[in-house]
């Protein structure tokens, strides 16, 4: 038994996908391999997840090829051509691979795959996230700024040197954004200087990490589920067996007690008939106030995404702009000058409407988003089963392409790419490098939350450059880098104190 056992083992790991390399029905192996295995196996793609900045090898690749295999059955592009055949508003390509295999049994707007049920989910929150809504939220978000200055104010006590972890602060600030954002709950993590959240289960009372557990289960998840054949297999067994996957899958539970806690408690507050401006008040009932009738699974899918995707990605963002800005001295200075005229020392928190047309803030903004995108890799798509011409060569159907946003926003179209000018935001021929700018994704699918994350972060941004001096405690030290879905970038400790006049 054990010897069968062991040879359809054997068959179906090594046998069964040298067979596919080399019968290569779908005319692959015309691509060079990201890596060596590539052709026959996923393994090499999990292994460049395990050394941490996997956009950044794949992009060596592309520097010498436009499309490299990264998978059997997986390609990655590289050029605007391909971005708007693979994401742009008429393309053909599904959502696949990886999202499939990561959703459970009720998909939220982001994962869902079916078009219809798309446009379904995304008319629901589309109200609330329609660029004319989005000043309703500014006093959430004011608020917020308001309690990290508080806590900043309280660390330099009145005007000494205070050291900070500015990663650390930027995430507290989104997860208490979005909370009040979409679910009008205050989560009290700025106050308390933690991410920690203290619920209710039906084991009693528990305190839940939001960040750590977040990033626990993503860890776990992203280094497995690019085998996507084998991922649930994977996951079975690796949840048993005591070692590091079962440790962070265990704590990433936490965060979805943390989620089902939130819709209930935010649930009560419905049927107590309390009227909260918040995302989730869109999900219970439309613009006219008849009720939605959603299954509870779906609204807490879509909470889910909201707390995850509309933190993790912004506190990410907000921590490479003010790195950035730390080794860029000039730049810095230029910053100070634009928002010195505009906020005129009067606007302890930045307002919105003063900050949302400064030029400068945007272009350094955008420059970070550029050269580190929070969402750095090829978002999968599936090629429609008769196939598509992506680039100028013909894909046959059901293959997963990507164009990973870290190698489109190093296209030759932006000159000196690697290199950190904010200034070429303000140059007229920047509109050329419009369909390659891609850190929210473009097309259908791409980001509903852009716009509030731009506010969280202008707002921020300005407040803090007018209050306080920053600088590194460590000049010439590097952000380190793991990327699991999202880049995240590891501690950023500055030096922070009160600005004279401020
Ligand atoms: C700098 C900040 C942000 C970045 C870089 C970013 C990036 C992205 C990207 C690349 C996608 C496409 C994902 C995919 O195709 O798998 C996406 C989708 C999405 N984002 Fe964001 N995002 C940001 C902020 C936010 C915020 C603040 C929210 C919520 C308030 C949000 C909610 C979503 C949702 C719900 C989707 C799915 C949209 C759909 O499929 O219709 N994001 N985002």
């Amino acid at each position: 038994m054990i010897v069968y056992l062991l040879s359809v083992a054997l068959l179906l790991l090594i046998l069964e996908p040298l067979f596919t390399y080399y019968w290569d029905s779908k005319k692959l192996r015309r691509f060079p391999n990201a890596s060596f295995l590539s052709g026959i196996s996923d393994i090499g793609y999990i292994l460049k997840r395990y050394r941490g900045f996997r956009s950044k090898e794949i992009h060596e690749s592309h520097q010498e090829h436009p499309v490299v295999r990264v998978g059997p059955n997986t390609l990655s592009f590289s050029t605007p051509d391909a971005i708007r055949a693979i994401y742009g508003h008429n393309t053909p390509c599904l959502k696949g691979g990886t999202y499939v295999t990561a959703a459970g049994t009720h998909p939220s707007l982001l994962d869902v795959v079916d078009k219809q049920e798309h446009a379904r989910k995304r008319r629901i929150l589309s109200h609330a996230f329609a660029t004319r809504n989005l000043e309703q939220w500014e006093f959430k978000v004011t608020d917020k700024v308001q309690k990290l200055v508080a806590q900043f104010d309280l660390l330099c006590n009145d005007k000494e040197e205070a050291i900070i972890d500015f990663r650390m602060w930027s995430n507290l600030f989104t997860i208490e954004a979005i909370a009040d954002i979409a679910l009008s709950h205050h989560l009290g993590c700025l106050t308390q200087g933690s991410d920690l959240v203290t619920i209710t289960t039906k084991d009693g009372e528990k305190a839940v990490n939001y960040i750590d557990c977040l990033h626990s289960g993503r860890r776990a998840t992203s280094m497995l589920i690019w085998s996507t054949k084998w991922f649930t297999s994977w996951r079975f067994a690796l949840k048993a067996l005591p070692g590091f996957f079962q440790t962070q899958w265990r704590k990433g539970q936490g965060f979805d007690e943390m989620v089902r806690y939130l819709v209930q408690q935010r649930l009560r507050r419905h049927e107590n008939g309390e009227q909260l401006e918040d995302f989730v008040g869109c999900l219970f009932q439309d613009k006219h106030g008849d009720a939605r009738n959603l299954e509870i699974a779906e609204i807490e899918a879509e909470v889910a995404t909201l707390l995850d995707a509309g933190s993790d990605t912004t506190a990410i963002s907000l921590t490479h702009a003010m790195y950035f800005l730390m080794k860029a001295p000039a730049t810095l200075s230029r910053l100070r000058e634009e928002l010195q005229v505009a906020l005129d020392g009067s606007q302890e928190v930045a307002k919105y409407a003063t900050v949302k047309n400064l030029p400068y803030l945007y272009a350094c903004i955008n420059e970070s988003l550029r050269l580190l995108p929070p969402v750095a890799f090829g978002l999968n798509r599936m090629t429609p089963p008769e196939g598509l011409t992506i680039d100028g060569t013909w894909i046959p159907g059901n293959t997963l392409v990507g164009v990973p946003a870290y190698t489109a926003h190093r296209s030759p179209l932006f000159s000196n790419s690697e290199q950190y000018q904010p200034e070429r935001w303000l140059e007229d021929d920047i509109k050329e490098t419009q369909g390659t700018f891609i850190p929210f994704s473009t097309g259908a699918r791409g980001c509903i939350g852009r716009n509030i994350s731009y506010i969280e972060q202008t707002v921020l941004l300005a407040t803090l450059v007018q209050r306080y001096d920053l600088s590194l405690v460590d000049p010439e030290g590097n952000l380190d880098h793991e990327e699991a879905f999202n880049l995240w970038p590891g501690p950023l400790p500055l030096k922070i104190r009160r600005r004279d006049n401020c």
